[in-house]
């Protein structure tokens, strides 16, 4: 069974696929969400950080992504992710693996800063995570901060999933736009697509289809709206 086929597995009992009619950071109205909150006890967010390291392990193997010095997740979903991925990595390896996360606001007292964790230096290689990318404006929030802080280097970003929709103002998806503007590859555990498919296949308890036609009907629509 390929990593993509558990990881959909694995998001839909974890409840973390939701249908109804959602509306996004980019004021897309969606018939599905990705719900990171419901990694939300320590098995399942232990169990998310292992398919984040399987899926960053595999591409550093065929040459699709470098080394790093610390795992960044932004605030506030990004943080478990950064963490759980960097103690994946870090059993994984033997060799310990750091972990950044930011402030939303910036704290004038105590330790101060907006950054918490391994703290940014010029020269230092950093890996993002992500739940999910839309229309990619979170990525093109957090990268300059990163770089304001420090001369870094990003050499990636790794995803839960890639909802493969287009940016807010070209037929381009997110993902290819961030790589090309960016120049790092963004990378996912398993893509909407793969999961609205497996989905399909799967009965509620009372029988009847997870994804009856009704649903299916708003979720074509969405994808003819808004896929890449
Ligand atoms: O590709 P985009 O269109 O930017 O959409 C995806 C982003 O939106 C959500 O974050 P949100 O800012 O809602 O933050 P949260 O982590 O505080 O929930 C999500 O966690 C992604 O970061
Ligand atoms: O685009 C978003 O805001 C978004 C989509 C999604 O599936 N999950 C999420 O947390 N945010």
């Amino acid at each position: 069974m390929s990593l993509t086929h558990d990881f959909t597995k694995f998001l839909l009992e974890c409840e973390a696929l939701k249908f109804g009619s959602f509306t996004l950071k980019s004021g897309r109205q969606s018939p599905y969400f990705i719900n990171a909150g419901s990694f939300n006890d320590g098995t399942r967010i232990s169990a998310l950080g292992k398919f984040y390291a399987h899926t960053i392990v595999a591409a550093q193997e065929v040459g699709k992504l470098g080394d790093f010095d610390t795992v960044f997740g932004p605030a506030y979903k990004g943080i478990p992710l950064a963490v759980t991925t960097s103690m994946a990595l870090s059993e994984e390896s033997g060799v310990p693996m750091g972990y950044t996360f930011d402030r939303k606001e910036v704290k004038d007292h105590g330790d101060g800063g907006m950054f918490v964790g391994t703290q940014l230096r010029d020269g230092m290689k950093v890996l993002l995570v992500d739940d999910v990318m839309t229309a990619g404006t979170a990525v093109r929030e957090v990268v300059p901060k990163l770089k304001a802080a420090a001369d870094v280097e990003i050499v990636g970003l790794v995803l839960s999933v890639d909802r493969m929709e287009k940016t807010k103002d070209s037929d381009k998806s997110a993902v290819q736009a961030v790589e090309e503007e960016f120049g790092f590859p963004v990378l996912s555990i398993a893509n909407i697509h793969d999961i609205i498919e497996a989905a399909r296949e799967l009965r509620n308890d009372d029988g009847s289809a997870l994804i009856d036609e009704e649903r299916n009907a708003h979720i074509e629509e969405y994808f003819a709206k808004y896929g890449a």
